[in-house]
């Protein structure tokens, strides 16, 4: 039972008499305008652009303005539950930092201090296959810290299966499949600045030290770090992939397998058939398919046709306390938060990231309770109306 929300304002407003010049800041817009101001334009239009001309990114915000909350009075909202059951644990919190690679683009701490932050909070870190750092670094600083592994499905199938031996190895606790990133899409900020953070061998710390990786190349990376890379572009993503392909991943693994990425209900129950674990409904944060279908819309069908039957996680637009409560009210059993940990990671490191998730679970405690709700495990479509 937590009043989380409520230490944390009393914690900013006790500094009134003694105020803090460097001071972290609060609102979302501060965090990415400050991250504007340390980054350069290569890294901070990788982090904030979109695919295409960036109407997926739009359409993810303005989905939560189709949802109002329509709060109830005298509930007893002293104490509040804001935990969640996924895969037989119980979770602090329904967020989950949303997998995220070449994080040293942004910051020297890069995924490692992305990583502490979270183990510190009790919040699951899901480290990308494309971080900078090996996975084993990553989880060597998370100590029994919860983790998950996101997964891109290799080409070469020796890479994909050593990824997740590995991952296993090395204590992770499920497997995120990311589906909608076979290949980049069309990004144009990133082709306008010409900039693509793998040719300058930032992202590709699980690939350069897999042994399977390695042992398809003429030399090793650290005499040819070049032709690695080069390498490393043949095998990345997979295209060619269809459902048959699944009972491959199940035949590697023992974890928990969550399929990221899905946006229609027939893929939902596709994922079911195939027997996976859960799947997370994203769309990459508008980085994939530009004007598709936002998260959020997607979401009501989804958890329709799953029935309760496994975990449904949803990211892209998570920005507040109540985007996460209208997802949980819509069916999700949980949130990933993504482009808000990269803006406090580009501007205070580790600490930035912590600050970031702190406000956010603060005012997702405050606004459930607010709202006359106790418990973010039973929110439900009950507490929204529909807008438009
Ligand atoms: C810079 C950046 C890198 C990302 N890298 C990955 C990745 O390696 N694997 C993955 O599954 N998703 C990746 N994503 C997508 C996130 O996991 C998540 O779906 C997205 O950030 C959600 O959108 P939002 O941040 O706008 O809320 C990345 C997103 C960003 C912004
Ligand atoms: O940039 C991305 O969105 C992304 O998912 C990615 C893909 C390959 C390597 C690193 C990140």
């Amino acid at each position: 039972m937590s009043n989380f929300g409520n230490q944390v304002q009393f914690q900013v407003y006790q500094t009134m008499q003694n105020p803090d010049p460097d001071r972290l800041p609060v609102l979302y817009e501060e965090w990415e305008k400050k991250a504007r101001d340390v980054l350069e334009d290569g890294p901070y239009y990788y982090v904030a652009g979109g695919a295409g001309g960036g109407k997926t990114m739009e359409a993810n915000l303005s989905a939560f303005d189709q949802w109002s909350i329509v709060p109830r009075m005298l509930r007893n909202v002293e104490d509040r539950d804001l935990t969640v059951d996924m895969f037989g644990q119980t979770y602090h919190y329904p967020i989950l930092h949303a997998p995220i690679g070449v994080q040293s683009i942004i910051h020297e701490e890069g995924d490692l201090g992305s990583a502490r932050a979270c183990a510190e909070m009790g919040i699951p870190f899901t480290a990308s296959s494309a971080s900078t750092v090996p996975m084993e670094k990553i989880a060597e600083v998370m100590g029994d810290a919860s983790r998950w592994f996101q997964l891109y499905w290799s080409k070469d199938p020796d890479v994909t299966a050593s990824f997740l031996q590995r991952a296993e190895n090395s204590g992770y606790s499920a497997i995120v499949v990311t589906l909608d990133t076979p290949m980049l899409a069309w990004r144009e900020y990133d082709l306008k600045n010409v900039y693509l953070p793998f040719l300058l061998g930032e992202g590709v710390g699980n690939y350069l030290t897999d042994p399977a990786f390695r042992s398809k190349l003429d030399k090793p990376p650290e005499e040819d770090p070049t032709s690695a890379i080069m390498h490393w572009t043949q095998v990345f993503g997979n295209p060619g992939l269809t459902w048959e392909d699944i009972g491959f991943l199940r035949k590697h693994t023992t974890l928990p397998i969550l399929l990221k990425g899905v946006l229609h209900p027939d893929d939902a129950k596709l994922a079911m058939d195939h027997g996976v674990d859960g799947i997370i409904v994203s769309n990459h944060g508008g980085r994939q398919v530009d004007g598709s279908i936002s998260a959020l819309e997607a979401l009501p069908q989804i958890t329709k046709t799953v029935q309760g039957k496994m975990p449904v996680l949803m990211d892209s637009g998570i920005r507040r306390g109540s985007d996460v409560l209208k997802a949980m009210a819509l069916g999700a059993t949980a949130v990933l938060v993504g482009r808000p940990c990269m803006y406090g990671l580009a501007v205070a490191g580790g600490k930035g990231v912590q600050e970031v998730l702190k406000n956010i679970i603060a005012d997702m405690d405050l606004t459930m309770g607010l709202a006359g709700q106790k418990s973010m495990a039973e929110l439900d479509r009950k507490i929204l109306n529909k807008t438009t």
